[in-house]
């Protein structure tokens, strides 16, 4: 069971998590122009669009047939969650007179491209938007939601403004306690152990190794940190890092059974310090601090990883801020 907000849906009611039984009132599709792709993927894809009432830029996420069943989830948590700390806005809901389409409209985001942005990120950069992904997910923690595929390409950057948001609420689902979910979510660098392990009865914290992942992603100035080629692989790097001792502890606690047939996975690798991550080009950014605070995110046991609130107060507490510190919009300066 979660260490935190575990009842946060019984408190806030059934009409907060309760996604089947509500009536979505679709707007029809003529307000809205599209000016160009995107992206997409499995079960949408994206729009950049104009809303024509107020002329104003969005994003027009246009979800496939295959996505049908799950529509109504991705809208109430988008309904209840819009508004909250560096969410990504729901402006709308758009059918065609068809109702072969169904779209979500979003706040547009001027976006960088992460692979653009990963490598020129200053330390101050760095706590400031991490600083704003963790006021996203603690929001959404609290309000009973976990978004279950924290990534690069689920977290718009837009660098002049210094604005983050976290998008794509399509894996999102309400954390009820000693409920089993399922462990195909996420995207595969992304994925905590739990999901390699087929460990069902996860929650937040799922989050929380996802930004370890992208963390370690910033001050290590490494795209991705953990690459595997398959799930296996995937474990496999993080054994290589983590050690098996404590692998073998985590297996033990949850009483998870592990079976596999990759040798790889048997063998005892030892617990690499982080600083062995530390080269010349990431050394300005790997500091102490930073490294400490990585350990407390990327534990195999979810129950000992940091909560996003407990994330955000050391990193906003830690050492110096960089000079954005005094004119970001952190909340002592809001
Ligand atoms: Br939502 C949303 N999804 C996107 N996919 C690619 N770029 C995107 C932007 Br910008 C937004 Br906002």
């Amino acid at each position: 069971m979660s260490r935190v907000h575990a009842d946060a849906n019984a408190i806030l009611g059934k009409s907060w998590y309760d996604y089947d039984n509500f009536r979505i009132d679709w707007s029809p599709p003529d307000r809205y122009e599209i000016v160009r792709r995107l992206g997409g993927g499995k079960y949408s894809e994206v729009f950049e669009g104009v809303d024509m009432l107020n002329s104003e830029r969005c994003v027009i996420k246009v979800l496939k047939p295959v996505a049908a069943k799950k529509i109504k989830r991705e809208i109430k948590v988008l309904r209840n969650l819009t508004g909250g700390p560096n969410v990504i806005a729901l402006l709308d809901v758009v059918r065609d007179p068809s109702a072969r389409y169904h779209s979500l409209v979003m706040e547009y985001v001027e976006a960088v491209d992460w692979k653009r942005l990963f490598p020129i990120l200053t330390e101050g950069d760095i706590k400031h938007f991490t600083c704003q992904l963790l006021l996203a997910l603690s929001h959404v923690h609290e309000h009973g939601v976990m978004h279950r595929d924290v990534k690069p390409a689920n977290v718009m950057i837009d660098y002049q403004r210094r604005q983050l948001r976290l998008i794509d609420w399509g894996l999102a689902e309400f954390y009820h306690p000693n409920v089993d979910y399922h462990i195909r979510v996420g995207s595969r660098y992304y994925k905590a152990p739990e999901l390699l392990v087929n460990y069902k009865y996860y929650d937040y914290s799922l989050d929380m190794w996802s930004v370890g992942c992208m963390f370690a992603s910033m001050i290590f100035r490494k795209e991705h940190f953990f690459r595997g080629s398959d799930n296996d692989d995937q474990l496999l790097k993080i054994m290589k890092a983590l050690g098996t001792e404590l692998f073998d502890l985590y297996l033990k606690t949850y009483n998870i059974h592990f079976e596999t047939e990759i040798d790889n996975l048997l063998i005892n690798y030892p617990k690499q310090p982080w600083t062995r991550f530390i080269t010349a080009e990431n050394r300005h950014l790997a500091s102490q601090d930073a490294l400490d605070l990585l350990d407390k995110l990327l534990r195999y046991d979810h129950g000992q990883r940091l909560t996003a609130k407990e994330c955000h107060g050391e990193l906003f507490l830690t050492g110096h801020f960089g000079v954005d510190f005094f004119f970001s919009s952190t909340p002592i300066f809001q």
